[in-house]
C-alpha cells in the first residue's frame, strides 16, 4: 500500500529549510552535482571541464603580461626598438586572446553534449519508478504532485546542474589562477575578494527562493497543463466542439495563465532586489577598489604600470568571483531539485517481473473475507469471498460502482488487498512478487489502452517477451483471429503494421468494437491461466458479441475465466455468478438458482427480459437498457 505520510508539498519546505542548503554544506552538494554528471558520462563530463582550466591557466598569464607590456610601454627606449621590445609580449596578448576564445567555443558545444547526457540519466532515474511504483500510488494527489514537478524539472534542472558544476569547477580554477597573479602583480586587488561570502548567502537564498516557488505553484501548473491539453488532445477534440466549450475552456487557461504569471512576477520581483542586492556589494567594493588605485598613484606607492595591472585585474576578478558564486547558486538550487528526484527515486518500486519467481499454474485462486481500501480512504470491497478453479467461468455482475472493476483488479494482483486473505493455490497472494501473480493472468481491461503504435504491437504488448524475444515477426496471427480481428486488421493500408491512430503517419482509426477486438486479442496472445475480462463485449454488435462469447468459452478449456458483464444474458451458462452490491457479495449461485431465490439477481434479469419481450425502456433506476441487444428497436418510442 502507498504509505498515507503527506510528503509535499510543506513537508520539502521544511526539509529545504532545515536541510543542507547552508554554505556550509557546498562541498556536499558540490560533490552531488559531481556525481550525478560523473554517473551519466563522464568522459563528457571531463571533456566540458578541460576547456575551463585551460581558460583559466591562460588567464593567469594576462595580468604579467599586461603589466610587462605597460612598462615597456612607459619605459624610455631608442627610436623604433619601442615597437621591438613590445612585440613578444603583444604577440603572447594575441595568443591569450585566442585560446580563451577557442576554449570557450569548445566548451559551449561540450557543454551541450553533457547536458543531454545528464538529461538522459536523470529521466532514466524518474522512468525507473513512474513506471514500476504500485499501481496504488497512481490514486493519490500527492504522488501526481511530486510526479508532476520532477518531471518538469527533470527537463530542466540537468543543465542548469551542468552549468553549474561548470561554473563552479571554471570559476574556482579562474579564481586561483587570477589571485595568484594578481598577488604577484598588485595584491591590493584582492581586496575585491571580500563580498564573496556575502554573495554566497545571497545565492543560497536565491536557490531556495527558486524551490519553494516550485514546489508551491505545482499544482497550479498542473491544472494549467490540464486545461491546455483539453484543447489540442484529439480525445477531448469531439466534445469540446459538440457542447460548444473552446470560450469557456479558454477563459479558465486564461485565468490560470494570469495568476501564473502573477505569481512568476512576484518571484521575479523578489529574485530581482536579491540579485541587485549581490551586485551592488559588488560594484561597491569595485569603486572603493579604484579610488584607493587612483589615489596610491597620486601619492607614488604605486607605478603606473602596477595601476594598469591592477585595473586589468578588477574585472577579471569580478568575472571569476561571479562566475564562481552563480554556479555555486546554480549548484544549491538545483540540488534541491536533485534531493527531491532522489526522494522520489526512493520510493518503492515492484521488483522487474523478470525477477519475479514464477508461481504454479492456477488450480484454485482463493477470496476469503477480503477487503480494499483506496489510498484516498474509500472503501470499495468488503468481506468478500470468492473460489475461481482452473476450467471455470466466474462472471460478476452488480450495478454501476458495486465494485466489480476493482474485485478484478485485486484478483489480478494489481490492487492488493487491505483486508482477508487471497490466495494462490494455498499460497497467500500477499506473501508472492505482485509481478509473479500478473504474469499468469491476462486481463481485458474496460478501459484498456489504445497503443497509438502499430496493430502488431497492440496485439503482442500482451507478451512482449514471446512476442520480440525470439527474433523475426511476432506470431499474432492466431490471436487477431481468435479475437475475431484478423479480418478488418489485414485490410489496413499497411496490414498489421499499420499505426492505430489518425495521428500517426500512415496511421487509421478503429471503431469502438474494433478496438475492443484488439484489446481481447492482447489478451488472449498472453494466455496465461486466468483470464479478465471486465465488459468485453461493451462496444460489440450482436454478431460479433455472439463471436466473443464462442471464444471465450473455447479460451476456457483449462483457464479460470472471470467475466464481469452488464449484459445479464451472457452469463446464464457460466460456473457462478457472484451480484455485488456496495462493495460486498449480495448473492451467488448460477444463473437459475439466483433467479429462483428471485433477489436482486432477479430483479436485475427480469428489468432487463422484459424490455427485450415487450419492446420498452425499462423504467428502473438500474440495469439500464443497452440499445445495442436484439429486440431493443422498440425501446426508445
Ligand atoms: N481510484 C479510486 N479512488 C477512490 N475511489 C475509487 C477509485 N476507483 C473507483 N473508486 C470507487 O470505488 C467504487 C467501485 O468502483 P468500480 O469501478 O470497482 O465499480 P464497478 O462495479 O466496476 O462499476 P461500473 O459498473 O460502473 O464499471 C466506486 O464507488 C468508485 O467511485
Amino acid at each position: 500500500m502507498v504509505a498515507q505520510r503527506r510528503v509535499d508539498p510543506v513537508h520539502l519546505q521544511v526539509e529545504s529549510r532545515r536541510g543542507r542548503s547552508r554554505p556550509a554544506a557546498l562541498p556536499h552538494w558540490v560533490r552531488r552535482a559531481w556525481g550525478t554528471c560523473w554517473a551519466a558520462g563522464p568522459r563528457d563530463l571531463l571533456a566540458t571541464l578541460v576547456p575551463q582550466f585551460v581558460t583559466a591557466v591562460v588567464l593567469a598569464a594576462l595580468l604579467p603580461l599586461v603589466r610587462t607590456l605597460l612598462h615597456v610601454l612607459t619605459t624610455e627606449t631608442a627610436d623604433g626598438e619601442r615597437l621591438a621590445r613590445a612585440a613578444v609580449p603583444l604577440l603572447l596578448l594575441a595568443l591569450v586572446g585566442l585560446a580563451v576564445g577557442m576554449a570557450g567555443a569548445v566548451q559551449g558545444q561540450r557543454q551541450k553534449v553533457l547536458g543531454e547526457v545528464v538529461q538522459r540519466h536523470v529521466w532514466s532515474r524518474f522512468l525507473d519508478v513512474s513506471a514500476r511504483v504500485d499501481l496504488a500510488h497512481y490514486d493519490s494527489p500527492e504522488f501526481f504532485e511530486r510526479l508532476e514537478r520532477v518531471r518538469l524539472h527533470a527537463m530542466t534542472r540537468p543543465l542548469a546542474v551542468v552549468q553549474g558544476l561548470v561554473s563552479v569547477a571554471g570559476g574556482a580554477v579562474g579564481l586561483v589562477a587570477v589571485v595568484v597573479a594578481v598577488w604577484a602583480v598588485a595584491p591590493v586587488a584582492l581586496v575585491l575578494l571580500a563580498p564573496v561570502p556575502v554573495l554566497l548567502l545571497i545565492a543560497r537564498r536565491g536557490g531556495r527562493q527558486e524551490f519553494e516557488f516550485a514546489v508551491r505553484h505545482a499544482p497550479a501548473l498542473r491544472l494549467r497543463s490540464y486545461l491546455q491539453s483539453t484543447l489540442t488532445d484529439r480525445g477531448t477534440a469531439s466534445e469540446v466542439r459538440s457542447y460548444g466549450l473552446q470560450s469557456h475552456l479558454r477563459g479558465r487557461w486564461d485565468a490560470t495563465s494570469d495568476e501564473w504569471i502573477g505569481a512568476v512576477r512576484e518571484h521575479s520581483r523578489r529574485r530581482t532586489r536579491t540579485i541587485l542586492a549581490g551586485e551592488l556589494v559588488t560594484a561597491l567594493v569595485a569603486v572603493g577598489l579604484l579610488v584607493a588605485v587612483v589615489a596610491a598613484l597620486d601619492t607614488g606607492r604605486l607605478t603606473f604600470s602596477q595601476a594598469g595591472a591592477v585595473g586589468v585585474a578588477v574585472p577579471l576578478l569580478a568575472a571569476r568571483s561571479r562566475q564562481f558564486v552563480r554556479g555555486v547558486g546554480a549548484v544549491l538550487e538545483s540540488g534541491l531539485f536533485l534531493d527531491d528526484l532522489d526522494e522520489f527515486h526512493s520510493t518503492p518500486v515492484e521488483p522487474d517481473a523478470h525477477d519475479a519467481p514464477a508461481v504454479g499454474p492456477l488450480e484454485v485462486l482463493r477470496a476469503r473475507d477480503v477487503s480494499f481500501r483506496f489510498s484516498s480512504g474509500a472503501r470499495a470491497l468488503r468481506g468478500i469471498d470468492l473460489d475461481l478453479r482452473a476450467g471455470e467461468v466466474v462472471a460478476l455482475v452488480g450495478e454501476n460502482g458495486s465494485g466489480k472493476s476493482t474485485l478484478a483488479k485485486v484478483l489480478a494482483g494489481l490492487h492488493r488487498p487491505t483486508g482477508g486473505l487471497l490466495t494462490w493455490n494455498g499460497l497467500d497472494v500477499a506473501e508472492l512478487p505482485a509481478a509473479a501473480v500478473r504474469r499468469r493472468v491476462a486481463v481485458m481491461f474496460q478501459d484498456f489502452a489504445h497503443w497509438q503504435l502499430s496493430a502488431v504491437d497492440n496485439i503482442a504488448f500482451g507478451d512482449v517477451d514471446r512476442a520480440y524475444g525470439r527474433g523475426g515477426p511476432p506470431d499474432v496471427e492466431d490471436a487477431a483471429r481468435e479475437a475475431g480481428a484478423w479480418e478488418f486488421l489485414r485490410g489496413l493500408p499497411a496490414g498489421l503494421d499499420t499505426p492505430l491512430s489518425a495521428e500517426r503517419p500512415g496511421g487509421t482509426e478503429l471503431s469502438g468494437g474494433q478496438w475492443q477486438r484488439v484489446a481481447l486479442a492482447r489478451a488472449l496472445y498472453r494466455g496465461g491461466d486466468l483470464l479478465i475480462l471486465d465488459e468485453p463485449s461493451a462496444a460489440l454488435d450482436a454478431r460479433a458479441e455472439a463471436e466473443l462469447f464462442a471464444t471465450v468459452r473455447a479460451a476456457t478449456r483449462g483457464r479460470a475465466v472471470l467475466l464481469i458483464t452488464h449484459r445479464l444474458a451472457n452469463v446464464r451458462d457460466v460456473d457462478r455468478i457472484h451480484v455485488l452490491r456496495d462493495g460486498l457479495v449480495d448473492d451467488v449461485g448460477t444463473h437459475e438458482e439466483l433467479l429462483r431465490r428471485g433477489g436482486h439477481y432477479a430483479a436485475l434479469y427480469e428489468l432487463q427480459a422484459r424490455a427485450f419481450r415487450s419492446g420498452r425502456a425499462p423504467v428502473a433506476d438500474d440495469a439500464g437498457p443497452r440499445t445495442d441487444a436484439p429486440g431493443t428497436k422498440g425501446w426508445w418510442r
